[in-house]
């Protein structure tokens, strides 16, 4: 069975994990006390509120509450869907404001390119909400790369170290598992695809194996026709 979708996480895949935790959560950490104070009426900041409170089997928390928990989060690098919706919105700002730009591994951004050309069909699967994945892609520092993807999930398919995920993905997405390989530098998410029946290559980008899984340190050794 040949490879007809790549289908890749970001943090530590496509673009550096230092830009993740060294850039956007300090930026999410900063701002969005304030956007959820001021924007907590606003029907879609309302609802991850909500959320928050249910997850958190806090019902009766006030938004000083609420943002203590959201900042408790972003601190232990939980991947709480509201959480994840909230960094999105707050990030969003600071790419509108020209104080972010997505980090993009330069074999990554050429890699992309030439599967796109070649008639690979590219998603996206992060724990960053869908917003944020548009945005690092959008708002890269190598320009907009949004039209080389397809699609994008988040954990709204489920957590990413869970097999049931990547078989909702591989559903919604309608090829066999065996035709999407999967990219990632997490040994569990990789083994969670593989038991969905998935391909998988490892991205070890300080060299290293992961697991059993293919192990490459960047995109310029991926060969999707050799899976
Ligand atoms: C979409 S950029 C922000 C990434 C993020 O919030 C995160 O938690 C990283 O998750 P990933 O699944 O890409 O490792
Ligand atoms: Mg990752």
């Amino acid at each position: 069975m040949s490879i007809k979708v790549i289908l890749t996480d970001i943090e530590g895949t496509t673009s550096a994990v230092s830009f993740v935790f060294d850039v956007l959560f300090p930026y999410a950490a900063r701002h969005l006390p304030d956007f959820v104070r001021q924007n907590a009426e606003r029907a879609d900041v309302a609802e991850q509120i909500a959320a928050v409170r249910r997850d958190s089997n806090e019902p009766q928390a006030d938004v000083e509450r609420v943002v203590e928990i959201l900042l408790s989060w972003i601190a232990e690098d939980r991947k709480a869907t509201p959480l994840k919706a909230l960094q999105g919105m707050v990030w969003a700002q600071g790419y509108q404001a020209g104080q972010l730009k997505g980090h993009v591994y330069p074999d990554a951004v050429e890699a992309l390119k030439r599967w796109h050309q070649a008639g690979y069909q590219l998603f996206v699967y992060s724990s960053g909400s869908i917003q944020a994945q548009k945005l690092i892609f959008g708002c890269s520092e190598a320009g907009d790369l949004t039209p080389l993807f397809s699609g994008y999930f988040d954990t709204t398919s489920g957590p990413k170290r869970e097999e049931q995920s990547y078989r909702n993905i591989q559903q919604a997405i309608g090829v066999e598992p065996g035709e999407i390989l999967f990219l990632s530098d997490i040994v569990e998410e990789l083994d969670a695809a593989q038991a969905a029946g998935l391909q998988t290559c490892g991205l070890a980008r300080e060299g290293g194996e992961l697991g059993s899984h293919i192990t490459v340190d960047s995109f310029t050794g991926i060969e999707p026709e050799a899976f």
